[in-house]
C-alpha cells in the first residue's frame, strides 16, 4: 500500500492525500462505513457505491470469526468474494469487541480466551492467530490486536494495558511479516496507540508505533466516553509523534463536529456506527442540521430529506414520507436513512478534502460544524 501526502492545510494540521490499495485508491480525509458482519446494515453494494460513494468500508473480526466463519469466507476466497465489495475493506482486530464482552472474556498475556456472544462457545483470540483470522478475511488494511483500556482508568491500569499491547503489538508483526496473504494481493498491517488519556502513557505508545514502521497508523482507546476536548487534546500531541507521511487513523469517531475537528488535528480516516446506527432511530445528518425524523413538525414537510446533498436517496423521499416509514417501524425507513446518513458522512469528508486542497478550510469548517450540528 502507498500513501501521496498531496497537501497540508497552512492554517491547521489538515491533510489531503491519496492511498493506493491493491483494490483502488482511497481519498482522504476518508470516512469508512461500518460494515460489521460483511454488510453495512440496511445499505445495498450499489448504494455505497452510487450515492455514498464510499471508497472503503469495514468488516470486524469478531464477528466475521463467529459468523458465518472462516471456512465460508475462505471457500469464497475473501471477504470481497463473499459480500461483492471489489473496493478497498478494513478489518478492525477484534480487540475492542473482545473487550466489551465484559464478563465473558478473560485477558492474559497469551490473549483474551472469551465465550461468543451468539451461542456460548468458547474461544482464544492470539495476537498470531487474529493475523491469520484476518489473513483469511482478506481486508486490505488489517488492525493489530489490542486492548482498549475503558474510560475511565487509573494511570497503573492504562499503563499496563499499553505495556501488553505494545508485546502483543510485535507478536502480531512478526506473524504477520512470516505470513503471506492467501488471495494474491497484499495486505497491510496498523499498529494502534493506546495510553488511555494519560499524557506521558501516549507519547511512549506514538514514539513506540511510529518505530515499527508499519504503512499506517491508528489511534485507539478513544471515542470510549471521555470528554471530546480531551479526545483532540490527546489526537494533537499524538499527532505530532505519528510519521507525516503515514495515514492516520482515529477509530471509533464519530460526529461531524468530531470529525471536522479531528481532520484539522491530522486525522486522515475515520469510521463509526453513528450515521448508520441513529438513522435506524431516525436522526439524519442533513448540510442544514441534524433532523429528528419522528418529530411531528415533520409529519407534512413534503421537500426532500436533503436537496443539496445529491444522490437518489437523499432528494428521491421527502422528509413526511421518511417520518411515515419510521413511525410504522418499516424495513425501508432504515434502508433510506442509512443510505442517507452515509452520503452526508462522505459529503462532509470530501467537501473537507476540497478546501483543504482549496487553502480555506479552517474558515470552511467553523461555519460548517456549527451549520451541521444546529438541531432543527
Ligand atoms: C461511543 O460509541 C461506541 O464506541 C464505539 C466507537 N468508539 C470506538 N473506540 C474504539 C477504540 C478501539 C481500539 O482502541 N482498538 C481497536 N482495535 N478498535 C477500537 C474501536 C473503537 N471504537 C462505537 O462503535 C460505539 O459502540
Amino acid at each position: 500500500m502507498k500513501y501521496e501526502l498531496q497537501k497540508t492545510d497552512s492554517g491547521s494540521k489538515a491533510r489531503a492525500g491519496k492511498l493506493t490499495t491493491d483494490h483502488g485508491e482511497i481519498l482522504t480525509p476518508i470516512f469508512m462505513p461500518v460494515g460489521t458482519a460483511g454488510t453495512v446494515k440496511a445499505v445495498h453494494q450499489r448504494e455505497l457505491k452510487n450515492d455514498i460513494q464510499a471508497q472503503i468500508i469495514l468488516g470486524n473480526t469478531y464477528h466475521l470469526y463467529l459468523r458465518p466463519g472462516l471456512d465460508i469466507l475462505q471457500g469464497a476466497g475473501g471477504l470481497h468474494k463473499f459480500n461483492g465489495w471489489d473496493k478497498p475493506i478494513l478489518t478492525d482486530s477484534g480487540g475492542y469487541q473482545v473487550f466489551s464482552l465484559k464478563d465473558i472474556r478473560k485477558i492474559s498475556e497469551e490473549g483474551v480466551k472469551f465465550q461468543s456472544h451468539i451461542d456460548g462457545s468458547r474461544h482464544l483470540f492470539t495476537p498470531e492467530n487474529v493475523m491469520d483470522i484476518q489473513r483469511v478475511i482478506g481486508a486490505d488494511i488489517i488492525m493489530a490486536f489490542d486492548e482498549c483500556a475503558p474510560y475511565p482508568c487509573d494511570y497503573s491500569y492504562a499503563k499496563k494495558s499499553m505495556e501488553m499491547t505494545h508485546r502483543w503489538l510485535k507478536r502480531c508483526c512478526d506473524r504477520f511479516d512470516a505470513t503471506e496473504g492467501l488471495y494474491g494481493y497484499t495486505q497491510s498491517l496498523f499498529p494502534i496507540v493506546q495510553g488511555s488519556v494519560y499524557k506521558d502513557l501516549r507519547i511512549q505508545s506514538a514514539e513506540f508505533i511510529a518505530e515499527q514502521n508499519r504503512e499506517g497508523n491508528a489511534i485507539g482507546g478513544l471515542a470510549v466516553g471521555e470528554p471530546a476536548d480531551k479526545m483532540y487534546e490527546t489526537i494533537d500531541y499524538v499527532n505530532d509523534i505519528l510519521p507525516q507521511d503515514k495515514p492516520r487513523y482515529l477509530m471509533g469517531v464519530g460526529t461531524p463536529e468530531n470529525i471536522l475537528e479531528s481532520i484539522a488535528l491530522g486525522i486522515d480516516m475515520f469510521d463509526c456506527v453513528m450515521p448508520t446506527r441513529n438513522a435506524r432511530n431516525g436522526m439524519l445528518f442533513t448540510t442544514q442540521g441534524i433532523i429528528n425524523i419522528r418529530n411531528e413538525k415533520w409529519k407534512d414537510d413534503y421537500s426532500p430529506i436533503d436537496e443539496t446533498l445529491g444522490g437518489y436517496t437523499s432528494t428521491f423521499y421527502s422528509k413526511a414520507y421518511l417520518r411515515h416509514l419510521v413511525k410504522c417501524d418499516e424495513i425501508l425507513a432504515a434502508q433510506i436513512a442509512s443510505v442517507h446518513n452515509l452520503t452526508f458522512y462522505l459529503w462532509l469528508v470530501g467537501q473537507a478534502r476540497e478546501h483543504i486542497l482549496a487553502g480555506d478550510f479552517t474558515e470552511w469548517k467553523k461555519v460548517m460544524v456549527k451549520k451541521v450540528m444546529e438541531r432543527l
